[in-house]
């Protein structure tokens, strides 16, 4: 148990999925995993860890933004031993490249600006994903025929900022494709405590277009990256 967590110790799977939303984390646990079962229900941020293919899976939420996410990924790392972590999220594209409802692959993740949550500094480890669970996101998502993309992506820390889109002509013209509120930061915890990562988020939303996805649309809009997550996590 830890101060945001009511699980025991060892309830968690050394692989574990990590979406934003708990209503995604127990909608991907309920569809995809044997005999799941709820292990934190604290602060609404639900857990689970149940089979997928006979391998012991976690899936845990980790709310919205870093500083959220942080205090979730921390404990998973430092307390319950997790070493594998794949962000199964949502994003915002910035480029017709990242079609609506398509999945972006994190290659590399920056943080919106300089000052952007002073956390980033915290964390002194080169930030990226695992070289292996990114070939393997690669490969497996050709294989399954999922419409996705992969590259930069930006890790801001304020949905409704007042500048607007027009805060991300940079990262655009960095070539970043979509934007999120966590990936960077995973980046660089993973790196810190030695452990694999992976961010995969689907496109709810394009920032240049202000198309939208409705939000009862999208649990469905999940199933491509919830299978090749779990496609990756137990061949890790
Ligand atoms: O849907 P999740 O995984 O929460 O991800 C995205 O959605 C939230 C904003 O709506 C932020 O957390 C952002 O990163
Ligand atoms: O962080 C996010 C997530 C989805 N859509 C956005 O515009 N931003």
């Amino acid at each position: 148990m830890t101060p945001h967590n009511e699980a025991d110790k060892g309830a968690y799977a050394d692989t574990v999925l990590l979406p934003g939303d708990p209503q995604r984390a127990e909608w991907m646990a309920q569809t995809f995993l044997e005999a799941p079962r709820c292990i934190n229900r604290r602060r609404g941020a639900l857990g689970f860890t149940g089979l997928f293919r006979g391998r012991p899976i976690s899936i845990q939420a980790t709310g919205i933004g870093v500083s959220s996410f942080l205090i979730y990924v921390h404990e998973l790392l430092d307390y319950y031993g997790a070493r594998t972590l794949i962000r199964t999220g949502t994003c915002g594209s910035l480029t017709a490249k990242a079609k609506l409802r398509s999945l972006v692959i994190s290659q590399s993740a920056q943080a919106e600006s300089a000052q952007s949550g002073q956390v980033f500094g915290l964390y002194k480890a080169v930030a990226g994903p695992d070289p292996a669970l990114l070939a393997s996101a690669l490969t497996k998502a050709a294989e399954l025929g999922i419409d996705h993309c992969a590259g930069l992506t930006v890790c801001s820390d304020i949905f409704y900022h007042p500048e607007g889109r027009v805060r991300f002509a940079d990262a655009q013209a960095a070539g970043a494709l979509a934007v999120d509120m966590e990936t960077s930061a995973l980046y660089r915890i993973a790196g810190h405590f030695g452990a694999r990562a992976l961010s995969m988020c689907t496109v709810v939303d394009n920032i240049e277009t202000d198309e939208l996805t409705d939000y009862r649309e999208r649990q469905e809009l999940f199933t491509d990256m919830s299978r090749l997550a779990l496609e990756i996590a137990v061949d890790s």
